[in-house]
């Protein structure tokens, strides 16, 4: 019988009692899905190194098909017949001709037949490169009319312009201008000539790209205000469209200044006044005539342009003989307010009704482009339907480092002195404060990324320099009267630092600014000639500095290889001179935080439900 008796494990412990028919059941169950995990687990595995090798095996081919395409360049071919070139096509052109030179031929790709041998080859082998579609800028952009930055040869003296008004010749001596500046020179004959002949011939568009502070504003202002001289009927003939307010004010001081003694008045919207003060500058009402305009020039930002073309009565520009944008690449990535659609509706319109009235303008405006960056976007500029436009470039000593192409694109004043400092994030202020003791400065411009970091940096710099300099800050959470106090006030050199955002970086003329640092990196090279361009402007000398991280460098540096400043130099401010200033240093920061902590108070305190109550 023993034979039968199942001498099963009864664990360590002898007495442990036989465990029973359901126990038993339970640990078969047990173990049969212990069982069931493992072949689970095992069939996974295998899935997931099935995966593996697939994956493997894909990559191996894209590294083969990889090693096939550079093997073979098909390089881009000369194409002449299209309209246009893609901007960044001449950047890549270089090393794609550099490749087109190592191959030596045009001849397509065939696989190794080596490795085919056994296989038919139906068709040719798929693995061509695609062509770049390689466009062609049109003529007037490619063939531009170029400045010469030395003003030898030029009509200069007042007097070489013989077309020019009398009265206007004696505000300009009456205003400090005794010769003209290249731009000038060129700009102003040519348009009184487009002016003089447009009974017979439509006026071409221009574009003028011209360096920062090269005096752009008087070679537009001057020829229309001649224009406009002989009208005694007042119609707005001449909208002249700026990016931001403090822009849009300056350039009206200026139409101020030369239209004094004429018939012209000119006119300023830019949301700087209530909209119906604006209103009542722009239209009057006449019992016998119904509304007429009081103004011959307007002055205004995009925004408030199309706010007055849908909502003021009376707001006509079909008499518009110029249409002037000056800041133009600016001005057109103003997408926002879509002025350019309103405007061309309402001249679209305007047009309609006139021919049903009477004898009106039937011509569209000239258009007249301005700036130190301006677009060579053909689709950007082709938005305006330029008519027969001609481009007026610099001739740029930096451009000889570039590619023809680039002649006057982006281009600097030639008495501008660039330079940079590397420093560590912790010691940047310090450096700052180093760099404008060192360098003596004392009408400087310090541009940073933020609001928040102007200010924090405005108060820094106070708790620095104490009583020697006088700190301010602009940014946009200063409304545009208060903006405007504090140029003046920086222009009196009442003020020696001027700490502020981009909202100061373009366009923007205060004389004699001696220094401009960017103390955050610029991002874009536009930023970057804009922000310089405060200084070195009419023919003065004028310092850049960019303070760098060390990770910034290289960026910075390709970023300046685009307009052909190679030769920027670094300027140097070691750990030794930094060393006595530490412990100043140390208070100035502590008395920033608190002062950011008091003003953190003091916000909470307004915000307060009590704190409301009470101003209620
Ligand atoms: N012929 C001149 N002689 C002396 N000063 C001039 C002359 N023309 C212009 N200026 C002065 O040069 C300064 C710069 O002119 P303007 O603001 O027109 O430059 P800009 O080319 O428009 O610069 P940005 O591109 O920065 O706007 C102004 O203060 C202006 O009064």
């Amino acid at each position: 019988m023993d034979l039968f008796v199942l001498n099963r494990h009864r664990g360590d412990n002898e007495d442990e009692k036989i465990p029973s028919a359901s126990s038993e059941q339970s640990k078969l169950n047990k173990i049969l899905q212990r069982v069931e995990k493992n072949r689970r687990n095992r069939s996974k595995r295998k899935e997931r190194e099935k995966l593996a090798k697939a994956a493997k095996q894909r990559t191996r081919e894209a590294r083969q098909i990889k090693r096939e395409l550079k093997a073979k360049i098909i390089p881009v071919p000369e194409n002449t017949t299209d309209e246009f070139t893609d901007q960044t096509v001449f950047e890549e052109a270089a090393t794609s001709e550099q490749s087109t030179k190592l191959e030596g031929n045009n001849k397509k790709w065939k696989p190794d037949s080596k490795g085919l041998e056994g296989f038919t080859v139906l068709g040719e082998a798929s693995l061509v490169k695609k062509q770049k579609v390689k466009r062609v800028l049109p003529k007037w952009l490619l063939n531009p009319t170029v400045i010469p930055s030395n003003p030898d040869g030029l009509p200069t003296a007042i007097s070489d312009i013989k077309k020019l008004d009398e009265g206007i010749c004696k505000l300009l001596s009456d205003n400090g201008v005794e010769k003209f500046f290249p731009v000038q020179a060129v700009v102003i004959p040519y348009l009184l000539r487009a002016i003089a002949n447009s009974c017979v011939i439509s006026p071409c568009d221009i574009c003028v790209s011209a360096p920062t502070g090269s005096g752009k504003t008087l070679a537009y202002a001057l020829p229309v205000i001649q224009a406009l001289k002989k009208y005694i009927a007042k119609k707005i003939r001449a909208l002249v469209i700026l990016p931001t307010q403090d822009l849009a004010t300056q350039v009206f001081k200026v139409f101020k200044t030369y239209s004094q003694g004429t018939r012209i008045d000119v006119g300023l919207v830019t949301g700087k006044n209530a909209f119906q003060v604006e209103q009542n500058q722009l239209i009057a009402e006449n019992k016998a005539f119904g509304l007429l305009s009081k103004v011959d020039i307007l002055v205004c930002t995009p925004g408030r342009l199309v706010d007055h073309l849908k909502l003021t009565k009376g707001f006509d520009l079909h008499e518009l003989e110029f249409l002037i944008i000056d800041e133009a690449d600016r001005v057109l990535e103003n997408v926002q307010n879509d002025w350019l659609y309103h405007l061309e509706k309402h001249l679209s319109e305007e047009a309609e009704q006139s021919s049903a009235i009477a004898v009106r303008r039937t011509r569209p405006p000239q258009k007249l482009l301005f700036s130190a960056t301006l677009s060579q976007d053909p689709e950007k500029l082709q938005k305006l339907s330029l008519f027969q436009p001609r481009l007026f470039t610099y001739d740029s000593p930096d451009a000889a480092n570039t590619s023809e192409h680039f002649i006057g694109k982006y281009t600097t004043p030639k008495e501008l002195i660039e330079k940079y400092v590397v420093t560590s994030l912790a010691l940047k202020p310090l450096v700052l404060y180093k760099l404008i003791n060192s360098e003596k400065l004392n009408k400087c411009i310090i541009f940073t990324h933020s609001v928040d970091s102007t200010h924090r940096l405005a108060i820094l710099l106070r708790a620095l320099f104490k009583d020697e300099l006088k700190v301010e800050e602009i940014s946009s959470s200063l409304q545009g009267n208060s903006r405007t106090a504090l140029i003046e006030k920086f222009t009196n050199k009442e003020i020696d630092l001027l700490v502020c955002t981009d909202a100061l970086a373009r366009g923007i003329d205060i004389p004699q600014v001696q220094c401009v640092i960017s103390y955050s990196a610029p991002k874009y090279l536009k930023t970057y000639i804009h922000r310089a361009g405060r200084t070195a402007r009419a023919g003065e000398a004028g310092l850049a500095v960019t303070l760098l991280h060390k990770p910034q460098l290289s960026k910075f540096k390709a970023m300046l290889e685009q307009a052909g400043k190679t030769n920027v130099e670094e300027l140097f401010i070691s750990a030794e001179d930094l060393e006595p200033l530490e412990k100043q240093y140390e208070e100035s920061l502590n008395e920033l935080k608190q002062s950011i902590e008091k003003e953190g108070k003091m916000l909470k305190k307004n915000k307060s439900p009590k704190t409301r109550k009470g101003n209620k």
